[in-house]
């Protein structure tokens, strides 16, 4: 069973990658990633130019219903030039996503200019979660803001792009952000960024389960997957054919995988389940969707993919 998948000129021979954040702020998380048999890539925590400790803890909280997480981690990471060495250093075969995160968009454009010019052959991630002007909600809630920085990256930029999308939960976002991604040569869009602003709550002690942002956080695993799924397919037949899709959200079994599949995605990002179980998860998750293709007599992935069928 070839279990694979091909950005512009990135082969894949595993659709399986952690999700930006998660399993991916040292060396030694991304080397444990990338060790994996049943990876495809590794994605790097989202860089800021300078190295950033984050929000105070507690940050993350697992739900003990198993039934997802919410963090408000703050952009912890060792800095742009930190992941810029790891990825000038690193001796593998597998592509590696570089993510970044700009706290303004001169950050951004920055931090572009430096991967354009470095030697560096990977992919690249712009976080659109990134924060935007104060009084204006994160950038990939601005669709103005979205183009501008789009349009000035594409005058420079001209390695394998992609974007990491929030989710969107309008009919009419979803064509006006496609409007707006198709005028653009991106390599790929990866959808979905956790679900933002979620609030949880411990029941013993009636309190926030995080510190920061009065226990306001992004909200990821099994709570976020119809919303995934919803975004991978509206942006699949919105996007042009040219645009690869990473699925990502709610990811915890092999038919979660084959679901994001259906749905069109390319490849298949694994963030808060692989945060609980560890990185076993991508082996368990590669069998049972090897034990569903087989069952369902699939031997290529392109005969699943944007298969999803709709009520005639
Ligand atoms: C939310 C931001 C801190 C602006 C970006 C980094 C980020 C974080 C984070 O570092 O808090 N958590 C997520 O679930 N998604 C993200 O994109």
């Amino acid at each position: 069973m070839q279990l694979t998948a091909n950005i512009q000129n990135y082969h894949f021979n595993h659709i399986l990658l952690n999700a930006a954040g998660v399993m991916c702020q040292t060396s030694m998380e991304l080397d444990t990633v990338l060790a994996s048999e049943y990876t495809g890539a590794v994605v790097t925590k989202s860089a800021t130019p300078l190295v950033r400790p984050g929000n105070p803890a507690p940050r993350y909280y697992e739900l003990n219903n198993g039934l997802g997480t919410i963090n408000s981690m703050g952009l912890p990471n060792e800095g742009f030039d930190y992941y810029m060495d790891y990825v000038d250093t690193k001796e593998t075969y597998k592509p590696i996503f570089f993510s970044i995160a700009g706290l303004s968009k001169q950050e951004n454009i920055a931090m572009l200019h430096q991967l354009q010019d470095a030697d560096f052959d990977g992919l690249i991630e712009l976080n659109l979660s990134c924060p935007n002007v104060p009084g204006k909600p994160q950038t990939g809630y601005d669709f103005e803001a979205t183009e501008q920085i789009l349009t000035e990256v594409f005058a420079f930029f001209k390695k394998p792009l992609g974007v990491k999308l929030p989710p969107y939960f309008d009919i009419v976002h979803f064509d006006d952000i496609a409007a707006i991604l198709n005028k653009f040569p991106l390599a790929f869009v990866n959808t979905i960024n956790s679900i933002g602003n979620g609030l949880v709550i411990d029941q013993d002690t009636d309190t926030v389960v995080i510190k920061p942002k009065a226990g306001f956080g992004g909200i990821g695993g099994t709570l976020v997957k119809a919303t995934a799924l919803a975004n991978v397919r509206a942006l699949r037949d919105r996007l042009n054919t040219t645009i690869k899709i990473i699925g990502t959200g709610g990811v915890t079994t092999g038919r979660d995988v084959y679901d994001h599949l259906l749905c069109g995605a390319d490849l298949v990002e694994v963030g808060s389940q692989l945060a609980i179980e560890g990185i076993t998860v991508f082996e368990r998750l590669e069998k049972e969707l090897t034990e569903i293709l087989t069952e369902k007599g699939y031997d290529s992935l392109d005969d699943v993919r944007g298969q999803l069928k709709i009520m005639s």
